[in-house]
């Protein structure tokens, strides 16, 4: 096997970092060298007994402890948070550690988010182990808890001091895991990249076969989009927000049906909603609106979200982050490869683009 590494940068002056994509990274990254003495490892019981042993053994000369959420979104909350601070007050970290997060988006925002807030910050680095946390969670500094309220409600910006995303973990990601990281990829063709979206049309098979070569492009191309987004906007007073495509209506159905719906089927179904309501209103052609839905079926995810009542589904979308003096802000695509935010208030065209994208049973496919 050929160890091509490519390494981007999301530059954002002093806090400007590496990005390194790559297979069998883990066994060979120089970056384990540059370390502080002091580490914990923050990850899951299912990614310790995977890749664990292989990262505390790189990283024999320093003093690692590992602290292991439990695995589930549900843990993404301020428990679990909590009884992370207590294991590095515990064992007496000081302000010159390091966090390693090893893991998928939950490890990645749970794991940030204690390194942006103990000790008022501490340095912080992400090793993401999932599609969706290699081509979105760990890269742009979003960190945060959800509460029973919603989404992500508490957090903060903090960005990582480097993202390491050895290509080869991929390999024993389950398909449902794997295919909620194409939905975040085929969110940004629609955003940013036309020829890009083309492009996972043309290789949906092979991507679906977790084709090596394939793989590295779409992490790449997206790292690189995201990047891009980040450097310009990092703290989303502008552009950033096109990352949330489809989180609106994603997010809405995570608050109500996790973990019976993960974080790339609800933004799968959420892309379809915001699709539906611009070909609704004559701003996005039906072929488009076409091509997005049938990708998003070779890629096995869902189209069609789950029922609810639309009182529940205002409530909760009116908690969205994108909300400003009230109004609800969307993100809609006017064609593929093109994306704007825009405040709304007529919830009749809303309504009916959800009716229109919902089904008792969405996720039997
Ligand atoms: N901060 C951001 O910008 C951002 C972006 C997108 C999503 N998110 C958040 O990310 C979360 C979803 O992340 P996710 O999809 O990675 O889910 P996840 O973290 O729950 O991981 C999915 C599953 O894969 C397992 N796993 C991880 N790596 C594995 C591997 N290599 N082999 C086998 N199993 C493995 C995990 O144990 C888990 O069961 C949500 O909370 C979402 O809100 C954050
Ligand atoms: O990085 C961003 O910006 C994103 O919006 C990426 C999203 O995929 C991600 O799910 C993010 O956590 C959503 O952010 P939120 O601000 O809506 O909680
Ligand atoms: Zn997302």
């Amino acid at each position: 096997m050929t160890h091509t590494t490519q390494q981007l940068i999301v530059g954002l002056h002093e806090r400007s970092y590496p990005i390194d994509i790559g297979p069998e990274l883990l066994h060979r990254t120089p970056l384990f060298q540059q370390l502080p003495q002091q580490l914990l490892l923050v990850t899951n019981a299912t990614v310790d007994a995977l890749y664990g042993d292989r990262v505390r053994q790189a990283l024999q000369h320093h003093t690692v402890v590992t602290h292991c959420i439990a695995d589930s979104e549900q843990a993404k909350g301020i428990d679990t948070y909590a009884a992370v601070l207590d294991t590095l007050i515990q064992h007496s970290f000081n302000r010159d550690c390091a966090v390693l997060a090893l893991g998928g988006g939950v490890v990645g925002d749970l794991a940030g988010f204690v390194a942006a807030t103990y000790q008022r910050g501490v340095a912080f680095y992400q090793i993401p182990t999932t599609l969706l946390a290699q081509v979105d969670s760990s890269v742009g500094g979003k960190t945060a808890i959800n509460h029973p309220g919603g989404k992500n409600l508490i957090g903060a910006f903090y960005q990582p001091r480097a993202v390491l995303i050895d290509t080869t973990c991929l390999a024993s990601l389950p398909q449902r895991d794997y295919v909620c990281g194409l939905a975040e990829i085929i969110k940004y063709g629609i955003i940013a990249d036309r020829d890009f979206f083309t492009w996972l049309e043309q290789q949906a098979p092979a991507l679906m076969a977790r084709d090596p070569q394939a793989l590295q492009t779409a992490i790449q191309r997206s790292c690189a989009i995201k990047a891009a987004i980040v450097a310009a906007d990092e703290r989303e007073q502008s552009t950033r927000a096109l990352l949330n495509l489809g989180h609106t209506f994603g997010h809405a159905i995570e608050a109500e049906f996790s973990p019976r719906w993960k974080h790339g089927e609800a933004v799968a179904a959420g892309i379809m909603i915001a699709a539906t309501l611009m070909m609704q209103q004559g701003r996005l052609a039906a072929e488009e609106q076409q091509r997005i839905e049938q990708l998003l079926q070779q890629f096995q995810l869902p189209t069609r979200a789950p029922e609810m009542s639309f009182e529940r589904w205002q409530t909760l979308m009116q908690r969205d982050k994108k909300v400003q003096a009230g109004t609800v802000r969307f993100v809609v695509p006017t064609a593929i490869g093109h994306a704007q935010l825009e405040p709304w208030s007529d919830w009749q065209a809303i309504r009916q683009a959800i009716v229109s994208m919902s089904c008792a049973n969405p996720m039997t496919r």
